[in-house]
C-alpha cells in the first residue's frame, strides 16, 4: 500500500509565481490494485508521480510504500521498489543501447554491475521470452538501438522493463498518449496482463475516461492539488464521468 501523508509541495516559494499546489494532501493507494489518476490539464497529476518517484521533493509530509517511509530515499534509491513508464517514450530507456542492453540495465536496476558481465546466455533466453509475450517482434530485435523502434515498441519494451523486477508500485504516466489509437490499444491490453500477472500495485495517469474505466480498480480526480472524485470504476461510466468533471469544474470555476 501507498500512504501519502500531509503532503506540501509548491513551487516558486517567495516569489510572484509562488504555486501552492499541495497543501496537506492524503491519500491510500491500495496493493494490487490500478487506480487512475484523472483531472484537468495543470491539476498536479505529473507532480504527484514525481513526488512519489523522487524525481522532486516533498516540502512537507511523508511518503510510506509497504510500511516503508521512503519520503528522504533519492530517486536512484526509490527506483529499486518502484517502476516508471512516461508519456515520452524517450524517458525510461537508453536510446543509444540495444534492447538487449536496456532490459540488463533494468534487470539490476539499484544494484552494482558491469554491463557487459549481464548479458549472458540465460538472461538473454529470459529477456526473448518477456520480449515474445508482447507479439511485436522485439525478441528478433535484441541487438537493435532502441532508438531505431517506433513509439509503441518503445512503450511496450519501456512496460516490460519497468516490471522486470516486480516493483512495490509501477507508475504510468500517460504512457500510450503519444502512441495512435491501435498502438494504444495494444500496449494498454499489455499493461493489463502485466499488471494483472504479477498484482502490480499501479498509479496510471490518463486523459482517457474510457481507458481510466476500462483499465483500472478506481479512479482518483484531481483539481489544483485536491481530490474532488474518489470512485471505484466499476461504479461509474463514462458519460458520468465525463458529466462530473464537467459540473465539478464549472462549479470549481
Ligand atoms: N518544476 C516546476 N516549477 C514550477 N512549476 C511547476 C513545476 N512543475 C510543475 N509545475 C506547475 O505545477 C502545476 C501542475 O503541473 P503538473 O505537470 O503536475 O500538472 P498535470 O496535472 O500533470 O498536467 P497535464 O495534464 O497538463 O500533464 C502546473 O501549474 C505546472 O506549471
Amino acid at each position: 500500500m501507498l500512504i501519502i501523508k500531509d503532503l506540501s509541495k509548491s513551487f516558486n516559494k517567495d516569489t510572484e509565481y509562488e504555486l501552492n499546489l499541495f497543501n496537506g494532501f492524503n491519500i491510500k493507494i491500495e496493493k494490487n490494485k490500478c487506480t487512475a489518476i484523472i483531472g484537468p490539464n495543470g491539476c498536479g497529476k505529473s507532480t504527484l508521480l514525481n513526488l512519489i518517484g523522487g524525481s522532486i521533493r516533498v516540502d512537507k509530509g511523508q511518503i510510506i510504500l509497504d510500511g516503508k517511509d521512503i519520503t528522504n530515499y533519492k530517486e536512484e534509491e526509490r527506483a529499486k521498489y518502484i517502476g516508471r513508464v512516461y508519456q515520452n517514450p524517450s524517458m525510461g530507456v537508453s536510446p543509444s543501447l540495444t534492447i538487449l542492453e536496456n532490459m540488463a540495465l533494468a534487470d539490476k536496476k539499484g544494484e552494482k554491475f558491469i554491463l557487459k558481465r549481464l548479458i549472458k546466455k540465460n538472461n538473454i533466453d529470459r529477456y526473448r521470452e518477456l520480449l515474445k509475450e508482447l507479439n511485436l517482434d522485439l525478441e528478433n530485435k535484441l541487438y537493435t538501438k532502441v532508438k531505431y523502434l517506433s513509439g509503441g515498441q518503445r512503450q511496450s519494451l519501456s512496460l516490460i522493463m519497468a516490471a522486470m523486477k516486480i516493483p512495490n508500485l509501477l507508475l504510468l504516466d500517460e504512457h500510450t498518449a503519444a502512441l495512435d489509437p491501435k498502438t494504444s490499444n495494444v500496449v494498454m491490453k499489455k499493461t493489463k496482463e502485466l499488471i494483472e500477472k504479477y498484482a502490480i500495485t499501479t498509479i496510471m495517469i490518463s486523459h482517457n475516461m474510457k481507458d481510466a474505466i476500462e483499465y483500472s480498480d478506481r479512479i482518483i480526480m484531481l483539481d489544483k492539488g485536491n481530490v474532488i472524485l474518489d470512485v471505484k470504476s466499476s461504479e461509474i461510466t463514462e458519460n458520468q464521468l465525463i458529466e462530473i468533471y464537467r459540473h465539478k469544474l464549472e462549479s470549481a470555476a
